[in-house]
This record gives C-alpha cells, sequence and structure tokens, in this order.
C-alpha cells in the first residue's frame, strides 16, 4: 500500500501579466509548501498547503522529471503499473511539463529515453515493449497512431481488466522509433485557440507503454513480467466567460470540465474513508475508467497540478490545489504483474513442495499436517460463508427486482400526473374561477381575511411532511451525477466549486485492500493466502454490506418519492374538480345580467310611457340614471364576455354579484310599479280638479321617490366598485393558483428526475453486486483449487509417513536381527 505521489508546479506569469501586475507573484514557494500571500507579503493561513514536492516557477521539466517521476518508471521496467498525469487548469503549463519544449523535453520524452537506459542496464533479462497513443476528444476515444482508428470502445475483461479494443499498439526497439511515433501522433491531436492559450489541448491524451520481460536463463522457469505505464496530459479545465469559447470550442469545453468533474468525483470518493466510499463513479467517463488502475488500484501514480500565478487565476488555482490535497490520500496497491508459464508454474510447486517436505522431514511434520487440517477447515468455512453471500446476494437481486418494479409503477403513475396537468385548461383571466375553488379548499385558504375576499391559496399549512420532502429535491444529490445531466457544465466551473469547502483529515485515512488475481503459489504461501481470503471475504461481506444500507436508504427516500407523489396528485385532482366547479360562474353571471337586462328594459318601456313631460326634472333624472344603469349593464356584460371566453354553463347560486343582481332586479322592478301606481294616483287627482293641493303632494312625493332613486343608484355604483375590487381580486388569486399549479409541475418533474435518478443508482449497484458476485466465484474456485492442492500435499504427506513408518519399521526390524544375531550389539 502506498499513497499516490502529489505534486505542484507553477508556471511562469505570461509576458503581458508580469507587466500588469508588477511581476510579483502571490504564491509563494517553500520547500514542499505553496501558499498564497496577500499583496502586502502576508500570507493567508487558510491558503498554504503542502505535497510530495512543489515546483516554482523557475524549475525545469528535467528537476520535475527527477524527483517525481523517475522512480515510478523505473518501477515499470521491474514490472509494476506506472501512471503520471497532469491536471491543471487551462494554459497553466501541462502540455509543457508532460511534452516540454526542444530544449527541455518534458516526462513523456524523458520517460521513453530513461526506460531504454534502463533496459540497457538489466543484464539478465529480455524485454519487449509496445507503445500506444490515444486521445479522449469529446468523450471518444481516438487512435493517434492510425487515425481511421475513432470512436474506439472500452472494454473489460477478467484477466486482462480494462482495455481499449482495436487500439494500435506498435512494438518497439529503441526510443528513437517511439519519439518518431510521438511526432506523428502529435499531428492528430487536436489543438484549438482560445482566450487562455493559442495552443489549448482539446482532449485527453493517454500516451501508453506496454512492457513485458522474463529472464534469459532457465526462461521456462521464470514468470514473464507485463506493467503498463500511463503518461496523460489532461486538457485543461475552463471557464466558458474567461476562454470566450463558442460553437465547436464551446462543446469541446463542455466534453473537457464534464470528465475533468468526475475525475473529481473519483477522487473524492477515493479521499473518504473506505467505510464512507460504497461506489466509486468509474464508469462515469471514459478517462476516469481507463485510469481506474492508477487511481486506487494496481499502480504507481503520480499527479503533477499546474497552476497559473497571475491574480485573476486565484481561485482555479486554488480549487487545483484542494483537487492535489484529496489526491493526496488516496492510496494505491502496486504489485509486480506476473505471469506464470504452466512450466514456471510446474516448477515453482515441485519447489514448494521440496521445501515442504523437508520441512516434514524434520521436527515440525506433526505442528505442519495441523497447520494443513486447520487450513482445511477455514476453506471449508470460507467456502460455505461464500455460499451464505451467494444467497444473501440472490436474495438482493430479488428484492431489487420488486423495487424496480415499483419504480416502473411509479413513473406510469407520474405519466398519468402529467397527462391530468397538461390537459387541464388554466386560462388566464379567469379570475373568478377562484372563488369557487375556495370553497373547496377552504381548510387550506385564508378564508378569515379581514378584507371580506377570497382567501388566498395558503401552503404554510400543509403537513411538515410535504415541506420537509419538498426541500429534500433542492439539496444536491449525494451520489455523483450521470454524465447526461451534465447539460449545462460548461456554464460555470463546476469542478472548482466541487473542490470548494473541502477539510483534509489524513487522521481517517483508510486502506482498501485489493484483490489479486494471479495464481498464487501453494503451501509456503497457504497461511498467507487464507488469511488474504479471510480479508477478502470479509471486504466482499463490508461490500455487501454497504450495498444492501444503501438500497435500504434509497428504498426509504423512494417511498419518500411515493407518499409525495400520492399527496401531489390528490392536490392536482383537488384542483381540476376546483377548476371544474369555476367554469360554472361566467355563464351563470351572463345570464344573470341578461335577466337583469330584460328586467330594466321593461321597466325603461313603462316609464318611458308615465313620462308625459320629458322636460321635467324627474323624467331629465329618470333618463339619466336610465343612461348609467345602462353604461353599468354593458361595462358588466363586457366584463362578463371576457370571462366567458372559451368557458362552458355551470351553477352558481350563492356568487356575491349573483345576489347584487337580483336586488337590483328587484328594486328596480318596485321602482317601476310605485311610478305606474303614483302616475295611475296622479290621473285620478287630475281628474278630481283638486289640482292645487294635489300636485304639491305629488311633487313632494315624486321628489322623495327620485331622491330614494339615487340613494339606490349610489349604492349600486358602491357594489359596482366593490365587484371590480372583487374581480380584481379573483383575477390575483387565479394568477397566483397558476403558479401554484407551475411549481406543483416543476416539482413533478424534479420528482422525476430523481426517480430516474435513483434507477439508474440501483442500476449501479445492480452491476457492482454483479461483479461482487463474479469475484466471489472466482475466490470459490480458486479455494477450490487450493483445497484439492491441500488434498494432493496430505495425501503425498501421508504417504510420506507411511513410508516413512515402514522404513522405520524395517530399520527396526533390522536393528533387532541384528542384536539377536550378535546379541553384543546390545
Ligand atoms: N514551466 C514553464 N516554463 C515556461 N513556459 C511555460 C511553462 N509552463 C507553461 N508555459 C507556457 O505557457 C503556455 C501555456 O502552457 P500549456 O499549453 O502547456 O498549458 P496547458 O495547461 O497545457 O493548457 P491547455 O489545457 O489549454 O492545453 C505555453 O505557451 C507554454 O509554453
Amino acid at each position: 500500500m502506498e499513497k499516490i505521489c502529489v505534486a505542484v508546479r507553477v508556471r511562469p506569469p505570461t509576458p503581458e501579466s508580469s507587466s500588469s501586475e508588477n511581476g510579483s507573484s502571490l504564491w509563494k514557494v517553500e520547500d514542499n509548501r505553496i501558499s498564497l500571500h496577500k499583496s502586502l507579503d502576508t500570507p493567508i493561513s487558510t491558503a498554504s498547503y503542502a505535497f510530495d514536492h512543489v515546483f516554482d516557477e523557475r524549475s525545469t521539466n528535467a528537476c520535475v522529471y527527477e524527483l517525481l517521476t523517475k522512480d515510478i518508471i523505473h518501477a515499470a521496467v521491474e514490472g509494476f503499473n506506472g501512471t503520471a498525469f497532469a491536471y491543471g487548469q487551462t494554459s497553466s503549463g501541462k502540455t509543457f511539463t508532460m511534452t516540454g519544449s526542444e530544449t527541455d523535453p518534458g516526462i513523456i520524452r524523458r520517460s521513453v529515453r530513461d526506460v531504454f537506459d534502463r533496459i540497457q542496464m538489466i543484464s539478465d533479462r529480455e524485454f519487449l515493449i509496445r507503445v500506444s497513443y490515444m486521445e479522449i476528444y469529446n468523450e471518444e476515444i481516438n487512435d493517434l497512431l492510425a487515425v481511421e482508428n475513432q470512436r474506439l470502445q472500452i472494454h473489460e475483461h477478467l484477466e486482462r481488466g480494462v482495455f481499449v479494443a482495436g487500439l494500435k499498439e506498435e512494438i518497439v526497439s529503441d526510443a528513437e522509433q517511439i519519439l518518431k511515433l510521438l511526432d506523428s501522433g502529435e499531428v492528430n491531436r487536436h489543438f484549438g485557440e482560445t482566450n487562455m492559450n493559442v495552443h489549448s489541448s482539446r482532449s485527453h491524451t493517454i500516451f501508453r507503454m506496454v512492457i513485458e520481460s522474463r529472464g534469459k536463463e532457465n526462461s521456462s522457469t521464470d514468470a514473464i513480467r507485463v506493467s503498463v505505464l500511463n503518461l496523460v496530459d489532461l486538457a485543461g479545465s475552463e471557464r466558458i466567460a474567461k476562454t470566450g469559447a463558442g460553437g465547436v470550442r464551446l462543446t469541446e469545453g463542455k466534453y473537457i470540465n464534464k470528465s475533468l468533474m468526475i475525475l473529481g468525483n473519483v477522487i473524492n470518493k477515493l479521499s473518504e474513508s473506505s467505510k464512507l466510499r460504497a461506489h466509486i463513479p468509474y464508469r462515469d467517463s471514459k478517462l476516469t475508467r481507463i485510469l481506474q488502475p492508477a487511481l486506487g488500484g494496481n499502480a504507481k501514480t503520480c499527479i503533477i497540478c499546474t497552476i497559473a500565478p497571475e491574480e485573476h487565476h486565484i481561485e482555479e488555482s486554488k480549487g487545483t490545489l484542494q483537487f492535489a490535497s484529496r489526491a493526496k490520500r488516496i492510496t494505491n496497491c502496486a504489485q509486480i504483474n506476473e505471469i506464470l508459464t504452466d512450466a514456471a508454474l510446474l516448477k515453482r510447486q515441485k519447489l514448494e513442495i521440496e521445501e515442504l517436505r523437508m520441512k516434514l522431514q524434520g521436527s515440525h511434520a506433526e505442528v505442519l499436517e495441523q497447520e494443513i487440517l486447520k487450513l482445511s477447515n477455514q476453506m471449508l468455512k470460507y467456502e460455505l460463508e461464500c455460499e451464505r453471500l451467494k444467497t444473501q446476494l440472490e436474495e438482493e437481486r430479488g428484492k431489487q427486482k420488486e423495487q424496480e418494479q415499483c419504480i416502473k409503477e411509479q413513473q406510469l403513475k407520474i405519466e398519468n400526473l402529467n397527462n391530468l396537468v397538461t390537459n387541464s385548461d388554466f386560462k388566464k383571466n379567469q379570475s373568478e374561477d377562484f372563488i369557487s375553488l375556495r370553497r373547496t379548499q377552504v381548510g387550506r385558504c385564508n378564508v378569515n381575511d379581514s378584507s371580506g375576499f377570497p382567501g388566498t391559496p395558503c401552503f404554510e399549512s400543509a403537513e411538515p411532511s410535504f415541506v420537509v420532502a419538498r426541500s429534500k429535491y433542492s439539496g444536491l444529490s449525494d451520489f455523483s451525477p450521470m454524465v447526461d445531466s451534465l447539460g449545462d457544465v460548461a456554464d460555470e466551473d463546476t469542478w472548482t466549486k466541487l473542490n470548494k469547502g473541502f477539510v483534509p483529515d489524513l487522521d481517517q485515512l483508510q486502506f482498501t485492500p485489493a484483490i489479486k488475481r494471479q495464481p498464487t503459489p501453494l503451501i509456503a504461501a497457504t497461511t498467507e493466502c487464507s488469511r488474504e481470503n479471510q480479508k477478502v471475504v470479509e471486504d466482499l461481506k463490508s461490500q455487501i454490506e454497504l450495498l444492501t444500507s444503501e438500497k435500504d436508504s434509497l428504498q426509504v427516500k423512494f417511498s419518500e418519492q411515493v407518499v409525495l407523489n400520492n399527496k401531489l396528485l390528490g392536490e392536482i385532482s383537488e384542483l381540476k374538480e376546483g377548476t371544474l366547479h369555476m367554469k360554472e360562474i361566467p355563464k351563470l353571471l351572463s345570464e344573470s345580467v341578461a335577466n337583469c337586462k330584460d328586467v330594466y328594459k321593461d321597466v325603461i318601456v313603462t316609464m318611458k310611457t308615465l313620462m308625459a313631460e320629458k322636460e321635467s326634472p324627474t323624467a331629465k333624472l329618470f333618463f339619466g340614471v336610465t343612461g348609467i344603469t345602462t353604461s353599468l349593464l354593458s361595462t358588466l356584460e363586457s366584463q362578463f364576455s371576457m370571462i366567458l371566453d372559451g368557458q362552458k354553463a355551470g351553477s352558481i347560486i350563492d356568487h356575491p354579484l349573483y345576489d347584487q343582481w337580483e336586488t337590483l332586479r328587484v328594486s328596480l322592478k318596485n321602482t317601476a310599479s310605485s311610478l305606474l301606481l303614483d302616475a295611475q294616483a296622479k290621473d285620478e287627482i287630475l281628474n278630481s280638479h283638486d289640482k292645487g293641493q294635489e300636485a304639491g303632494a305629488m311633487e313632494e312625493k315624486l321628489k322623495s321617490e327620485l331622491s330614494i332613486v339615487k340613494e339606490r343608484y349610489n349604492e349600486l355604483e358602491k357594489e359596482l366598485s366593490l365587484d371590480k375590487l372583487l374581480l380584481k381580486a379573483s383575477r390575483e388569486s387565479h394568477e397566483r393558483l397558476e403558479k401554484e399549479v407551475q411549481f406543483l409541475k416543476e416539482e413533478r418533474d424534479s420528482l422525476d428526475v430523481a426517480v430516474s435518478q435513483s434507477t439508474q443508482r440501483l442500476r449501479v449497484i445492480a452491476s457492482d453486486k454483479e461483479n461482487a458476485l463474479k469475484d466471489l466465484n472466482v475466490e470459490v474456485k480458486r479455494r477450490k483449487e487450493m483445497e484439492e492442492e491441500i488434498k494432493q500435499i496430505s495425501f503425498a504427506f501421508s504417504s510420506r509417513q507411511k513410508s516413512l513408518m515402514s522404513f522405520h519399521n524395517e530399520i527396526k526390524s533390522k536393528m533387532q536381527k541384528l542384536t539377536t544375531q550378535n546379541p553384543k550389539l546390545k
């Protein structure tokens, strides 16, 4: 187990920035520490970071290679997998570090030369070297050594691990040959000009050397070593606002930021304690999938994080340093990769059996026998444990299937909900609709409003669980985002955001045991093997526990979602009911207005016939009132016609407008009939020739009636303005209602997203379980083989013991014979 080696390199300031920023860098490098200083040279305590190496602006590629990469290259020659990669924002010097210049070659060229120098020094082994060069451009793998090999796929093999199918591998015999291949590959690389870098890498490149070696002598008995060396130049993260990217550059930028964010996620998960990290999202991007062995796997890895010293890049530089801090906590488990030929395996086993025999012949025979027995028992125990885990897994799978079924049903429900919402025809200006809805939602509205207007929907009174559940969706998901949901990643420098707020805690560092897949040496290693097996089984057990708990939490979340969904469904059906009810109002109102109009027309006709003297004050007043009332009626009519637009009939009896119009109708009718009676009385009075006295009384009466009409008119005017206010309030309520519906729709959409994320997560868990099961099967198979071997050894041991016993008895009988023949010997 060893930690990843992490270094930081500060690029020299650009000529423009050194002239504009007085040439003084805010980043100070002291030994292996880098800290941010304020302009007055006071250090900022929270921005000080320590790494394995920190290279300042004056350091050369030669120095970086010597201190950081050289050991990994030498280890690769010896059979260890190795990876070196450069990470940092755009224009911070990654390509300069990996590729370098003519005068100061970068890590890749230096590594190539060093590999061959090293090979020259190893005289007892022979080497075969293959190289490949690929780029990941817009999440597609292209072969840089064979342009026709585009969009290559990643495959996984039990023994070979993750590999890129169809990638050209050139067998090379010297460094010069590789350097030429590199130059030809460089031509095919995607570069582009941005505001930040005139020669910006638009893809991640991976230069790979596969180093195979075997001993020159006794080659049939020696294992073949195969190691993979990856030298990676990542594309730089970029802020679109700074790079000024558009069109193709923008698309590239989005892909670059997305894959770097996933790399950041993987690093974050790996830097967590092993108890917390349930799932490492290697599969979320091609880059992380290819680099999987280098990140927490079987490889020696170094990361060089490059930063730009300019003040306007401080945020990006801090992000890079936080990424580096996390990477520093990752532990790899590198081991020599050996492939044993059958002959080599046989020879090794023979040697081991011989060793065991020697031990058996010594005084430890019994102890060893016991140990073998103990081991056999342990094997049996582990096998049983494996069986148990297997059945547990089967059960888990069954449960998972059920859950998937549940999710499908849920999705169906959501679709129905969707249809319901889209079918609901909420039109603008249907303000009165809300009045009816108010009745249906009386429990949830502010009906006791002092204004007496219809209450507005009140969500404070909603059940707390509803609010809690809703707030959950606004929070960030606790698992890594899926590639497809990151469409707008490039709009914000998300990876920098992601890196913020990290507090390194090295004490919590945990190690992940790696599963060894190599053939295991026999007897001498049995104890070690059993311990290892135990560890593996425990590891698998803990993995299963983690998966189970994760599944449980998902199930809880899922049932919460179901509850929330049901609630939303209820609310939406309530709203729908309300809407149907509301649709009835306008027609009735318009009917009411038509009624009033008819009555009023009758009244006017009657009144006109009564008004003999058209120029009298009473007639003038009457006609004036008639005009006003007509205009009132037309206003109301136009308002209702606006509301009626597109609505259907229904019934509403208790609407305030209905009451008012009813009162108006009755009052007009009464006035008309009283006027009619008065006119008749007047006729009678005139007929009785008592003109003087009666005319005065009649005038008085008419005046008083006129004032009543006036008052009534004023009242009507007030009622009308009240109605207007009511209409306004209703309109506002309707708008609020519409917003609420919109909000519910959004809520439903977010639920949709959450459910699909859960589904994806479940799928990932399922595949993880599948992998765990595969590993278990491999383990079981291996254990069976070992058991077989132990049986054979036990058998050999017992036959050896028997022969020893017979030999012993033979000697004994011979001795006895000798002593009987020659008693002197006694
Ligand atoms: N250590 C250094 N010494 C001198 N010049 C450097 C150094 N590092 C970077 N530069 C120069 O800075 C510029 C940008 O560097 P480079 O292209 O390597 O950045 P990058 O991180 O690879 O950018 P991108 O991600 O956009 O490809 C180049 O002109 C390069 O020569």
